[in-house]
């Protein structure tokens, strides 16, 4: 296996930048995620590290050899680069083994030197026994596993997925995200991992890359972007977090500062050093609001959505601060809060999202 190394990649088409001044690091054996909405350029990034399509500039590294720059590019077969489609796209009329066979079939690799790579790549996946199966014979979950088995057939020093689960139902995704992360723990494959599904990226990836127009906005560990995002567009994707605009009242200390959120003061945490300022954002989870007891200072204003989940209701709240904004948290029954209800809230925590300059 091997790492890759992306610096400074830029992708061109025309006069529109697909990808943008890209540099980030998948180490040996990690599981990296590209995560980001359609069109931020996530398949573009792809298909750069396949050799699909060469860099207009920048260069990108797998293991110790430069496979890309604006010198020149080494071809998708030459990178030992595996890739996983969202359509498994296998042959019908032929086995499991077949299929996972057929680029050693092509290399002409010995007939018993072949079986025992084939056998090797099902076990792998998981798929022992299942190789004189016709793939019309294979649930959505098991046809995905010979796609990845045959693309480990060929030894590749790192692994693509290409959305590998956008075809499979909500049952079937959840337990292919558990395939994965296991056969992933099992071989130390490095995996990068393309997905518009923020869930699954979280689940799965030691790493996640968010990306943006283009651009990389922020590479962390799924607990570090969820708690500490970069910027207020990493803030609303990732697990919908509301972005309020706020004062910075004091300095950072101890991780925290005060800050005024529509008039109320609150107290969040912050990167160190950060100063007062105007016209700052914070972001606040679901779990950071919660109902001002009584005679308690809060957020005055209007219950305008109440959505019984189960054990709670999830209620949507328009401050009458600013009515524009919306907060939504969850209530423990019993929830005695209807729609049009007068209420008061608290903000108990939340993040202060870094100046432009700083993100
Ligand atoms: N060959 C091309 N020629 C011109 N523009 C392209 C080409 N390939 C991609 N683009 C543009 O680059 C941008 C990024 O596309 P890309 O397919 O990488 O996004 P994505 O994040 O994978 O989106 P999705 O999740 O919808 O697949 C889009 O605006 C797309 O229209």
């Amino acid at each position: 296996m091997a790492g890759l190394t992306m610096r400074g990649v830029t992708k061109t088409f025309g006069d529109f930048d697909a990808v943008k001044d890209v540099t980030l690091e998948v180490a040996d054996g990690e599981f990296l995620a590209v995560l980001g909405p359609s069109g931020c350029g996530k398949t573009t990034l792809l298909r750069l590290v396949a050799g699909f399509e060469g860099v207009t500039g920048g260069e990108i590294g797998i293991g110790e050899r430069v496979v890309s720059n604006a010198d020149g590019n080494v071809p998708p077969e030459k990178r030992r680069v595996g890739i996983v489609f969202q359509n498994y796209a296998l042959w019908p009329h032929m086995t499991v083994a077949e299929n996972v066979g057929y680029a050693l079939k092509v290399a002409k690799v010995e007939k018993t030197e072949a079986k025992r790579k084939v056998d090797e790549a099902l076990a792998l996946v998981n798929l022992q026994g299942f190789g004189d199966r016709y793939p019309a014979k294979l649930s959505g979950g098991q046809r995905q596993r010979v796609a990845l088995a045959r693309c480990l057939v060929a030894a590749p020093s790192l692994v693509l997925f290409d959305e590998p689960l956008a075809n499979l139902d909500v049952h079937l995704r959840a337990s292919m995200e558990d395939e994965f992360a296991a056969f992933h723990k099992r071989t130390g494959t490095t995996i990068v991992y393309i997905t518009h599904d923020q869930a699954e990226a979280m689940a799965l990836a030691d790493r996640i890359a968010v990306m943006d127009q283009g651009r990389l906005v922020q590479l962390d560990a799924p607990r570090k972007l969820y708690s500490e995002p970069a910027t207020e567009m990493v803030a609303s994707f990732i697990a919908q977090g509301i972005v309020l605009p706020a004062k910075v009242l004091s300095g950072e200390e101890g991780g925290h500062c005060r800050v005024s959120v529509l008039g109320q003061e609150a107290v969040v945490r912050c990167r160190p050093g950060e100063q007062p300022r105007e016209a700052a954002k914070i972001c606040c989870r679901a779990q950071d609001i919660e109902m001002a007891a009584a005679g308690e200072p809060g957020l005055d204003g209007t219950v305008i959505r109440a959505v019984y989940k189960g054990g709670s209701t999830r209620i949507e709240f328009a401050p009458a601060a600013d009515p524009t904004v919306h907060l939504h948290f969850e209530l423990p029954d019993p929830n005695p809060f209807q729609e049009g209800a007068q209420a008061r809230i608290r903000i108990r925590s939340g993040w202060l999202i870094p100046s432009g300059a700083a993100a």
